[in-house]
């Protein structure tokens, strides 16, 4: 059986597509889910825990590696994978986000950006070069080219300017990859909101020619009107037979309504941060467990969760680890909330390959506005 990298479309609903993503490290189910695991971990996860919510690709960050451990520590203890211990497909981001966000601790020219790390303050470059190096020494299965994320709102002409610099950018990080069998790379769509930019974007790209496709420059405060109006002018226009992964994204309802718009992969830190956070998510919206309305609450969070804290442990519990400030409150929480993303994706999975999705839909929400139990 070839290990080429490929996606396999198997059922589509309107603009939703059921396929299989298949890679040197094993399959993955579209659509799917993808936890944060920033730093070579999911926080407060066992990977036996990701594992068990269903997780079939978990994310790793250029950033946050090299500059601790460091690349070429993870390569020379065997790669991320061994690193972790986790054999299934690993997508790690390419630091352009991060690097961003720095502020005043990073200068960007054309060619890449020079940054002081947040940790020791010590210097450091990422252009698409090193970025692209630096995912192949972290053994990734799928690396994401190099690209600026512009932060919105910004003038239509800025948005341009950024998004031609990360065109460029793209064509440097394929020429920087070492192609494997059931390896990829994904290009990052930009151009903030505007419509033109998007196709001009795609068009770049896919002149390039990618294993996969991301929608980047969103998920940064335009809020979700204006994030789904944008993948209603950019999906139509992505390769029909390659991925589409939409990054930083999201609620629950987000994911939703993006994947009625043909988008396949998601990350998010939303379920991970809640669940250290005390906010847990439920397929009837989500609850603050530090409320003191579940102080003698002894019902599960949810009846239609298999997770550890729903089979073992109360609201109730869960109240008290957290009024207590316990380490297990964030550790059953965070596996809660995985368990609950990953349910929900298995879900509308399998509304696309009924042709359900649209009553799907109006299920999930409905349950969503029905408040808890
Ligand atoms: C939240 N909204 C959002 N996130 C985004 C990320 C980071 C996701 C990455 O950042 C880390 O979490 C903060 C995670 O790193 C593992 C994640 O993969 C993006 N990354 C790139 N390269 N380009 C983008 O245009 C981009 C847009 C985003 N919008
Ligand atoms: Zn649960």
């Amino acid at each position: 059986m070839s290990s080429t990298f490929r996606w396999i479309c198997e059922s589509t609903d309107g603009q939703a597509r059921a396929g299989t993503l298949h890679t040197a490290h094993g399959p993955v189910q579209t659509p799917t889910f993808m936890p944060v695991g920033t730093a070579g971990t999911v926080k407060a996860m066992t990977m036996d825990a990701v594992r068990s919510t269903g997780a079939g690709i978990v994310l790793g960050n250029t950033y946050h590696l090299m500059l601790r451990p460091g690349a070429e520590r993870v390569k020379r203890l065997g790669g991320l994978h061994k690193f972790m211990d986790w054999s299934g497909p690993i997508l790690t981001d390419s630091g352009g986000f991060q690097v961003m966000s720095l502020g005043a601790l990073r200068k960007l020219d054309q060619d890449g950006v020079t940054f002081q790390s947040h940790i020791d303050g010590s210097k450091h470059r990422l252009d698409p070069q090193r970025s692209t190096d630096i995912q192949h020494a972290l053994d990734a299965t799928i690396t994401m080219c190099f690209d600026e994320c512009p932060a919105l709102p910004a003038a239509p002409e800025a948005i341009a300017a950024s998004m031609r610099m990360s065109m460029r950018w793209a064509a440097r990080s394929r020429e920087a990859f070492i192609q494997r069998e059931g390896y990829g790379q994904f290009g990052i769509v930009q151009g903030g909101t505007e419509p033109e930019l998007r196709a001009e974007s795609v068009k770049a790209l896919t002149d390039i020619g990618f294993e996969g496709y991301a929608i980047g420059g969103l998920a940064v405060g335009e809020g979700q009107e204006l994030m789904f109006s944008t993948l209603d002018v950019t999906t139509p226009l992505m390769p029909n037979d390659k991925p589409r992964y939409l990054m930083g994204v999201g609620t629950p309802d987000d994911l939703l309504g993006s994947v009625m718009r043909g988008v396949d992969m998601f990350d998010c830190v939303m379920p991970t941060r809640a669940g250290r956070t005390a906010r847990a998510y439920t397929e009837r919206g989500h609850i603050n467990l530090r409320n003191a309305r579940f102080a003698l609450d002894a019902r599960p969070l949810s009846p239609h969760c298999d997770c550890l804290a729903c089979t073992r442990h109360s609201r109730a519990y869960l109240h008290h680890l957290f009024r207590a400030d316990e380490i297990l409150g964030p550790m059953l929480l965070t596996w809660h909330n995985l368990a609950y993303y990953q349910r929900l994706m298995r879900g509308i999975r399998a509304a696309i390959v009924d042709g359900t999705l649209e009553a799907h839909a109006a299920h999930l929400r409905a349950e969503w506005q029905a408040g808890d139990w």
